[in-house]
């Protein structure tokens, strides 16, 4: 029997209180978006070490909200984010605690175009989806159905479709995710030189399309194409023409075909056949370039792996049971499958790989 007091026992009973635990961080990081706590901090650029009755005064708080709000609470929510990297904490006299934005933390201000990645916390802690998660061990006994159907009645993009709030969270949160990446990988990738008409696939409101058109005078047009719902929402934007389908019948022709973060939501039959549609509608040496997720062989506990395990767990529990995050040897087996006999992968951002298939 181990000893309980040695050392090891120590760490590990440690290690499972805070796992056991762990809930208080996202459902704090929520908070915190909920709250404006960021953009309070940020104060038009200013990010000064603030205390927490100092930013109370200046959060999103419903007029009901008692005598101001309470200060202790909010300090609570910011010294357990704060141990997360979310904010610094700077501590003067023997009691008062100030806070202000870290790198993780500035992810969350509002930028010029009103975009960040707040939209994307409140989009995955939405009620619907909230409901999922109790149900993740039926993935195991029953993964005939996902969890997210199992506790709503129907799939997640079919809901997203019906709801304008919604529909139009899902296409924020996609905006503030892709707008930072695609600056990053356009610096780094000249994939799109040579392309004269360009095809998103599941490409929401259009901003990765918007991007690259800009970089890349020679993507004379571009067609984004989602679901019909989607793209009746998605803004003008000049030289893009927006598609309403379903591209698991078919996808537009085009000389090169994006695609970013569509493939890790579905099955390998389901990824075969968006791909097969996608190599249809191309030219020989035309190119499919995928921009998803994809895990390393193998298992560590590093900031990258752990996000990218995390986000397998989520596709899991909301959009299908049996989609998933690849590693590149299953990337580039799908293609093969799809018809694809050229792979190359990229790895310019952390989060998502550039994946390159050719016809
Ligand atoms: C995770 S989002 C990625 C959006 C965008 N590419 C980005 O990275 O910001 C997946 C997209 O696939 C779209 N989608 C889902 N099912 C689709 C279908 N059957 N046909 C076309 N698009 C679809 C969704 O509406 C959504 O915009």
């Amino acid at each position: 029997m181990e000893d309980e007091s040695s050392e090891t026992s120590n760490k590990a009973r440690l290690a499972i209180m805070e796992l056991a635990n762990m809930i208080s961080v996202p459902m704090s990081l929520n908070a915190a978006v909920r709250l404006g706590i960021a953009d309070a901090i940020w104060n038009d650029g200013t990010n000064s070490p603030i205390s927490a009755a100092e930013i109370l005064p200046r959060l999103l708080l419903p007029s009901h909200t008692t005598v101001g709000g309470d200060p202790e609470n909010l300090q609570r929510i910011l010294r357990m984010l704060t141990s997360y990297g979310v904010f610094s904490e700077h501590l003067s006299g023997s009691t008062e605690r100030k806070y202000s934005l870290t790198d993780v933390g500035k992810t969350l201000i509002t930028d010029s175009s009103g975009l960040s990645y707040a939209a994307y916390v409140l989009q995955h802690h939405q009620e619907a989806l909230m409901r999922a998660w109790p149900l993740v061990h039926t993935a195991v006994v029953e993964p005939e159905a996902e969890p997210y159907v199992k506790a709503n009645g129907e799939a997640a993009y079919e809901q997203y479709g019906k709801s304008e709030e919604m529909n139009g969270l899902m296409q924020k949160a996609m905006s503030g995710v892709s707008v930072p990446f695609m600056k990053a990988i356009l610096n780094g990738y000249d994939g799109f030189k040579s392309v004269e008409h360009l095809v998103d696939v599941g490409g929401s409101a259009g901003d990765c399309l918007r991007m690259i058109l800009e970089q890349f005078p020679n993507v004379q047009g571009g067609i984004n194409f989602d679901l019909p719902e989607v793209v009746a929402k998605a803004p003008n934007i000049p030289g893009v023409t927006h598609m309403g389908g379903d591209m698991f019948q078919s996808v537009p022709s085009g000389d090169a075909i994006f695609m970013k973060w569509v493939l890790t939501t579905w099955t390998d039959e389901e990824c075969k056949q968006i791909m097969k549609n996608c190599y249809n509608a191309l030219p020989v040496g035309g190119k499919l370039i995928a921009c998803e997720p994809v895990l390393p062989k193998e298992t560590d506990d590093s900031h990258r792996t752990r996000a990218l395990l995390e986000g397998d767990i989520f596709v899991m529990t909301i959009y299908r049971t049996k989609g998933k995050h690849r590693t590149e040897e299953e990337f580039k087996e799908l293609g093969l499958a799809a018809g694809f006999p050229t792979f190359r992968p990229f790895y310019i951002d952390y989060f998502y790989t550039i994946l390159e298939f050719q016809k």
